[in-house]
């Protein structure tokens, strides 16, 4: 069953023992996957409850609805909600100010005429627009609308619950603004004009959902042009994310990751950064497939070797990583037992976990699990503290490592909500920039 519709049923309950249990089973049997219950109000005859469901399309929705309506006894579904749709009214983000004005003083402290004396500072040594504005704080999250998510090019506009998605987790997580940036452009050369001509105002870029391959002249182009951290989230947040995976797995199967084989499907902006990263690490036999003659050379130039399918990477590989964009690539007949999978692309795995884990993958994950969001927040935070003028390797490997030592003991990554992961990425990475040195 592939879940793609969340829900939420106001269902009103009357008091009656057994009432709930009854919803909740009629969920289970139609096969919809029950998630979070919100009690909304207790009457003294009935509870009114928000119960958030998983379904496969609308018709199963419809034919839950019609079930739990059937049930009697007066329970009654009041309304059908849609709980995403709800957390995306006016937007996610916006723009507030620091600084409350109050009064005249305030106006003239925090505006005019106060305001130009900082401004003839800053003049006067540029380095102090560090200390005195927001610059050294904000990351431009800059999209091009070509790759994002697992949904391809839908372009930048559509790109943007992403992006402010991502502007949340920056803000939440580490107390970074991210402002995204929607680039109708997809040409190197007016992309990194466009990005030099307004980086000024950022202390630093992420790169985000920008498809393959002109995301790596991009972000080359950039690294080399301009004087602040650049880095493409899909290629190196995931790198370090799933390197960070990989090692924890190894270590709870008693695997020596440089010894094993792996097999990346997908050479995109994801799967080529993984492979070189593994390889960078020491993995030896790195195996690669994609459908694009350019993407498999690619590989070939970074050190991996190309095969021609699927099935030959599922067949020759102890880890198997994917990262197409095609919900459903990875068939459970070629799961082969012990196997480690991590299915990563979003909104919909190359194989759901429990099904390569049902199959005999002695580990397994989706992308929704092994997800970027555990390392670009710290990664930019670290990078920032630092004033590091670029993000290197060892301050990527810093941070997959800080993953890693955040990673309880048989799981593969630590929980996205753990703030302790986003603490220990940024310092690991802040170390990494002013040392250079991994620990
Ligand atoms: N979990 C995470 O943190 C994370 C991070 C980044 C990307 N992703 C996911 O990875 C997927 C790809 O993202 P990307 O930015 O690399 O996109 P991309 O467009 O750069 O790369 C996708 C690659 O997959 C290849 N491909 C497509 N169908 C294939 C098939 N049947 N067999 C082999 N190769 C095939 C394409 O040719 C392309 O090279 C997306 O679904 C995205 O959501 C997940
Ligand atoms: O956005 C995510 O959830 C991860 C990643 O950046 C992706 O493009 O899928
Ligand atoms: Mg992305």
């Amino acid at each position: 069953m592939e879940y793609s519709i969340i829900r939420n049923l106001i269902v009103e309950i009357p008091q009656v023992p057994g009432n709930f249990a009854k919803v909740v089973s009629v969920i289970g049997s139609e096969q919809a996957d029950l998630g979070d219950i919100e009690t909304l109000k207790i009457g003294t005859h009935s509870t009114i409850r928000d119960i958030s469901v998983q379904f496969e399309d609308e018709a199963h929705i419809e034919r839950v609805v019609e079930k739990i309506n059937q049930i009697g006894g007066g329970i009654t579904i009041h309304a059908v909600s849609d709980d995403v749709l709800k957390a995306h009214e006016g937007g996610k983000i916006h723009m507030g100010s620091r600084r409350e004005i109050r009064s005249l003083g305030d106006l003239r402290r925090v505006y005019t005429p106060g305001v130009a004396n900082v401004c003839k500072a800053i003049e006067k040594d540029p380095d102090q627009a560090n200390y005195f504005t927001s610059i050294g704080n904000s990351v431009a999250i800059v999209t091009d609308g070509t790759a994002i998510l697992g949904l391809g090019n839908i372009g930048p506009v559509a790109g943007m619950p992403v992006m402010e998605g991502k502007a949340v987790l920056f803000d939440q997580f580490v107390g970074i603004s991210g402002v995204p940036i929607l680039l109708d452009t997809s040409d190197p050369d007016e992309v990194v004009e466009t990005i030099k001509h307004i980086h000024q105002a950022y202390g630093g870029i992420l790169l985000e959902d920008i498809g393959s391959p002109h995301c790596f002249e991009i972000e080359d182009r950039l690294k080399a042009e301009l004087d602040i951290p650049v880095m493409h989230d899909d290629q190196h947040g995931t790198a370090v994310v799933t390197l960070a995976a990989i090692l924890s797995a190894c270590r709870t199967a008693g695997v020596d990751l440089a010894k094993a084989k792996v097999g990346q499907i997908g050479l995109g902006a994801a799967g080529l950064a993984i492979c070189r990263m593994l390889m960078a690490y020491g993995v030896e036999e790195m195996y690669g497939s994609d459908l694009s003659d350019d993407a498999k050379d690619r590989l070939e130039k970074s050190g991996g070797t190309v095969v021609s399918s699927v099935d030959e990477i599922m067949e020759k590989s102890d880890i198997v990583v994917a990262t197409t964009g095609v919900q459903g690539l990875i068939k459970k007949e070629q799961v082969r037992k012990g196997q480690i999978i991590l299915a990563l692309s979003n909104p919909h795995p190359e194989i759901k976990p429990d099904d390569a884990l049902e199959a005999g993958a002695a580990f397994a994950a989706d992308g929704r699990l092994v997800n970027n969001v555990l390392g670009f927040p710290g990664i930019f935070r670290g990078a920032l503290n630092a004033k590091a003028k670029e993000i290197s390797y060892p301050m990527l490997i810093a941070a997959a490592q800080a993953i890693v030592d955040s990673t309880r003991e048989g799981d593969l990554v630590p929980h996205p909500l753990d703030p302790n992961v986003h603490v220990a990425v940024t310092e690991a990475v802040e170390r990494a920039a002013n040392t250079g040195q991994v620990q």
